[in-house]
């Protein structure tokens, strides 16, 4: 194989719905400008990637029905190996974790020995949802589960991008930055941000330069079996959960629907068909708020995505049945 210059490497990680793809498609528009091949690797929760619309004509993996931090954590190696190809080089690398990814395990990925000198890990960057930040770390209205992967995103960053700043209230503000403070490494920089912007050089500074995290032993990094390492859970608790071949929907009822979903369902997104006005779209629903988006290619097929701690799925069914469906079908 040749030997090439490293390919500069960003990690975006962020909790569910905190802009991490919002940030990535400014970058990807931003190196258009600047004449630079971005690759991208994406990594979802469920089966269909249901953004990958949005990244036509760039080079792309995508790794779904997993999360890297777990499950596909090898073939995540195996994929990166990909770029290292002549036909396949790029100037850039971006790599998007699920909303529930550790980045400390997708720096693990990058530092294999087979890897590390194809890529040069330049930044971590963390999202943190400014508007849920609080209500998350609190002990009374989330879960152990979440705060710990908040915490790991936080403490793991190079760059903290607190995102969603028009969504809270000044006064929220210092409370915020004295529990996100505690959680990053000392002179990390905070940045607040409004549908992730802040100038393309801030993001793409180099915030790190040596690399070196092992969560595993060195023999481990070439297992023989997908068995998992005793150092690593098992079961995910955050869970996707697919409902597909969704008939037309009523938008009023439908976004009534989400907005009612229950606290354990952290994110939902996907593609339905609404009766009026007719047509498919996209939406997107986090943070509370639902965003809807007509779709340019209207042959996809309709699916609604949930993602996900200790959700009640069969309730959430019945209740979209029931809402969402029935109404308009009764
Ligand atoms: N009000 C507000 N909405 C935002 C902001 N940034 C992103 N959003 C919206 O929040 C939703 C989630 O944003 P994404 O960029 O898809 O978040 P993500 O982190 O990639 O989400 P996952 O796919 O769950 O990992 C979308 O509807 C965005 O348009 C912001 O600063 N303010």
């Amino acid at each position: 194989m040749t030997i090439h210059k490293k390919i500069p490497t960003y990690i975006l990680s962020g909790f569910l719905g905190s802009g991490k793809t919002t940030v990535l498609l400014k970058m990807l528009a931003d190196f258009k400008t600047r004449s630079l091949k971005p690759g991208i690797v994406l990594n979802e929760l469920g089966q269909v990637n249901v953004e990958g619309h949005l990244f036509k004509g760039e080079k792309m993996l995508e790794m779904l029905d997993g999360c890297i931090c777990c499950t596909i954590q090898d073939d995540l190696r195996e994929e990166l190996q990909f770029f290292l190809q002549e036909e396949n080089q790029v100037d850039v690398l971006l790599i998007e974790g699920t909303g529930v990814a550790n980045p400390k395990e997708i720096l693990e990925a990058l530092t294999d020995p087979r890897l590390h000198n194809g890529f040069e890990t330049q930044s971590v960057i963390s999202l943190a949802d400014a508007s849920k930040f609080l209500e998350y770390q609190s002990i009374f209205s989330s879960s152990r589960e979440i705060r710990e992967m908040l915490n790991e995103q936080m403490s793991s960053a190079t760059l903290i991008l607190l995102n969603k700043m028009d969504l809270i209230q000044e006064k929220s503000k210092d409370k915020i930055y004295k529990k996100l403070r505690k959680l990053v490494k000392g002179d990390v920089e905070i940045m607040e941000t409004v549908y992730g912007n802040i100038p393309l050089d801030k993001l793409l500074k180099q915030r790190m330069s040596t690399v070196s995290v092992s969560l595993r032993k060195q023999e481990e990094y070439y297992p023989h079996t997908h068995e998992h390492h005793t150092d690593h859970h098992h079961e995910h608790p955050f869970k996707a959960v697919k409902i597909e071949d969704i008939p037309p929907v009523e938008r009023i009822r439908f976004e009534k629907w989400l907005k009612k979903l229950p606290e354990s369902v952290l994110r939902a997104k996907g593609m339905v068909q609404l009766a009026s006005p007719s047509g498919l779209y996209q939406f997107q629903f986090a943070s509370k708020e639902v965003e809807m988006e007509r779709m340019e290619d209207q042959e996809c097929s309709t699916c609604l995505i949930l993602i996900g701690y200790n959700m009640p799925v069969d309730d959430l069914q019945t209740s979209f049945q029931k809402e969402v469906l029935q109404t308009l079908y009764a």
